[in-house]
């Protein structure tokens, strides 16, 4: 049942700042003088930019000097239709939309070339500094369309003035900054720290990160060409600056010193270094660019968070168990799927081969699983236990044979493919997300099945009863607004495993969970997995090296050497086998 609860004093502040700002764009006009205003205005435009640029950054972890190019498309598109064609409201129309269109146009292609082949982040920010060069290229070549090196100039706007403009823009910019600020804060908002936390992570929960930054780059490409249309219009005078990578690069220091990852320090630091910058290339002429490249070191050394770490200093905060108490939502049970169906086979791996080059890791390995069984593979170090978990959970790893998930075949499809089929995967080392709550990790696990809401923060969380049960038994139940930097090696582990287990998997894959842990932590996993095997009906596969843990709860244990799977039977089998007495003495066995 949702809980009341009192709005908290840092969004009574930030009410009152956005009233603050929505008066001086109303009034403005009535107290600025003319320089002040133009300045203003455009000093607003780029804050608008700063706002798609914190998103990308701050929020996903994307190093972006793209936003120049898309702005700068949409400054191009609606001058090209104001000069060439005319400013009649038809037209004037037609120019806001192409300032949109063609800059979504050109971000989704610029997505899917920096996140559409697997790339790495270095790539696409190799990317995002190409496509500012290549359109500022462009303008230059365009002849009288672009005006090449001179821009497009004289041509009519908006009839709107510069008091018009000032409070189009205002108006603009506190939408945008709204649209963010509850965009960010919002249960979707959380994905996309999910995604800079740890991709691979959201991968193995069966989101698919790629598509959601190019969905992004999209959106926010269509953003920064809005911005290109004000500009056009209040400036009068597109250039090829505009859309140039060293522009890209300002967008960016501006973000920076105003705190990535706040919206509203971003926004403050565009406005603030644009208009600082404005007043002083007028007063010191020669001077100012020495004065604000000073202030930036300044900055940087005092304020390494930015402007927006000086607001977090003033502004009152909550810490520790009262963060925890106050952002905790509530627990509610939702019905799942138990395991699979009994009898049939959960998995089914077939003469399954890896190989690194010319090394051999994996060779002719065959293994069936049911609903009920919990299957330890154990071996020596480097037998191939974890490469084994990665090829039934990824169908691009195999080199030959074939692995099927519910009657399946896996091969060539993707981690977040594979989690739809019913696998979860429980990584060696805890794979969680350090900079979100207990809460809000447990909801990128449930995201592929529940879309989360662009625009709140839900004030309950909905999980299967087996992932509740863990969060109960581990105490993380008393913990959920509690931020995972916070957890202990041990609670991080159990959080995991509640993460896994809230994907309503046929079959959990856990590598080494204990590992790191205190006797009574892994005694609570070990209970944990009977239950969810032996009560649930789940499958798993758990790698270990403690062979008393895994001789106490296993139903099936799997032995690994040099890449063979050399033994499957029973744990009595296995435990009184000379095979493994042999191999964990040290004995070499082909
Ligand atoms: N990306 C890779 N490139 C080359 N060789 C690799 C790669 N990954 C693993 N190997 C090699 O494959 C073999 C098996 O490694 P793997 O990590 O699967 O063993 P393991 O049984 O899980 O070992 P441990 O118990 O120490 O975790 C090792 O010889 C390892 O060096």
């Amino acid at each position: 049942m949702p809980e009341s609860r009192s709005i908290p004093p840092r969004v009574w502040l930030l009410a009152a700042l956005a009233l603050a700002v929505a008066v001086v764009v109303i009034i403005g006009p009535a107290l600025f003088d003319r320089f002040t205003l133009n300045v203003l205005t455009r000093s607003m435009i780029y804050a608008m930019l700063a706002v798609t640029v914190d998103i990308l950054w701050g929020y996903t972890g994307i190093l972006t000097f793209g936003q120049a190019a898309f702005f700068g498309t949409g400054a191009y598109a609606s001058a090209m239709v104001l000069s060439h064609l005319g400013a009649t409201p038809a037209l004037l129309a037609l120019a806001l939309a192409l300032a949109i269109i063609v800059p979504i146009l050109l971000g989704a292609f610029v997505g899917w070339l920096s996140f559409g082949h697997g790339s790495t982040p270095l790539y696409a920010t190799v990317i995002s500094l190409v496509v500012p060069i290549v359109v500022t290229q462009l303008v230059f070549s365009g002849g009288v369309w672009t005006g090449s090196s001179s821009g497009l100039v004289g041509y009519s706007g908006l009839p709107l003035g510069l008091q018009g403009y000032f409070r189009l823009t205002g108006i603009c910019l506190i939408i945008t900054t709204v649209i963010a600020l509850i965009f960010t804060r919002s249960d979707a908002g959380k994905l996309l720290v999910a995604i800079r936390d740890n991709e691979a992570r959201c991968a193995y929960l069966g989101l698919d990160p790629q598509r959601l930054k190019i969905a992004l780059t999209t959106i926010l490409a269509g953003v920064a060409g809005l911005a290109g249309f004000l500009y056009a219009n209040a400036s009068g005078v597109v250039a090829p600056e505009n859309t140039g990578f060293v522009f890209g690069t300002e967008i960016v220091i501006w973000t920076a010193l105003g705190g990535r990852g706040t919206i509203i320090g971003p926004v403050m630091g565009a406005i603030g270094i644009d208009y600082l910058s404005a007043q002083l290339s007028g007063d010191l002429p020669f001077l100012w660019n020495l004065v604000v490249g000073a202030l930036f070191v300044v900055m940087i050394i005092l304020l390494p968070n930015g402007l927006a770490q000086l607001a977090r200093m003033v502004l009152p905060r909550r810490h520790g168990e009262q963060a925890s108490q106050a952002g905790s939502p509530a627990l509610a049970a939702e019905a799942a799927g138990n395991g699979a169906e009994n009898g049939n086979r959960v998995l089914a791996v077939s003469g399954l081969g890896k190989s690194f080059g010319s090394l051999q890791v994996l060779q002719g390995i065959d293994l069936d699983v049911r609903p009920g069984e919990l299957v330890s593979l154990v071996g020596p170090n480097g037998a191939g236990k974890t490469t084994l978990m990665r090829c039934l959970s990824d169908g691009t790893e195999a080199t030959t044979g074939r692995v099927s998930i519910a009657g399946q075949d896996i091969s060539g499809m993707t981690p977040d493919e594979i989690v739809a089929l019913g696998v979860g995967r429980k990584f060696q080392v805890a794979s969680v997300f350090d900079s979100l709550t207990v809460a809000d990790c447990l909801r990128m696990a449930r995201a592929s099945r529940k879309t989360p809401s662009l625009l709140r923060r839900s004030a309950t969380l909905g999980l299967p009863v087996a992932a509740a049960d863990i969060l109960r038994s581990t105490g993380l139940d008393g913990m959920l607004g509690r931020p995972v930097s916070l957890l202990s090696h041990g609670q991080k582990q159990s959080l995991e495993l509640a993460m896994v287990v809230a994907l309503e998997p046929k079959l959990i894959l856990l590598d080494e969970p204990t590992a790191g842990l205190t006797k009574v932590e892994r005694t609570t996993i070990g209970a944990t997995l009977q239950k969810l095997t032996g009560e649930l009906g789940f499958a798993a596969i758990l790698v270990e090296h403690d062979l008393d843990f895994v001789r106490d709860i296993s139903t099936r244990i799997v032995v690994l050497h040099q890449g063979k799977l050399v033994l499957d039977g029973s744990v009595d089998q296995v435990v009184n086998s000379e095979v493994v007495r042999t191999i964990y003495s040290g004995g070499a066995h082909a």
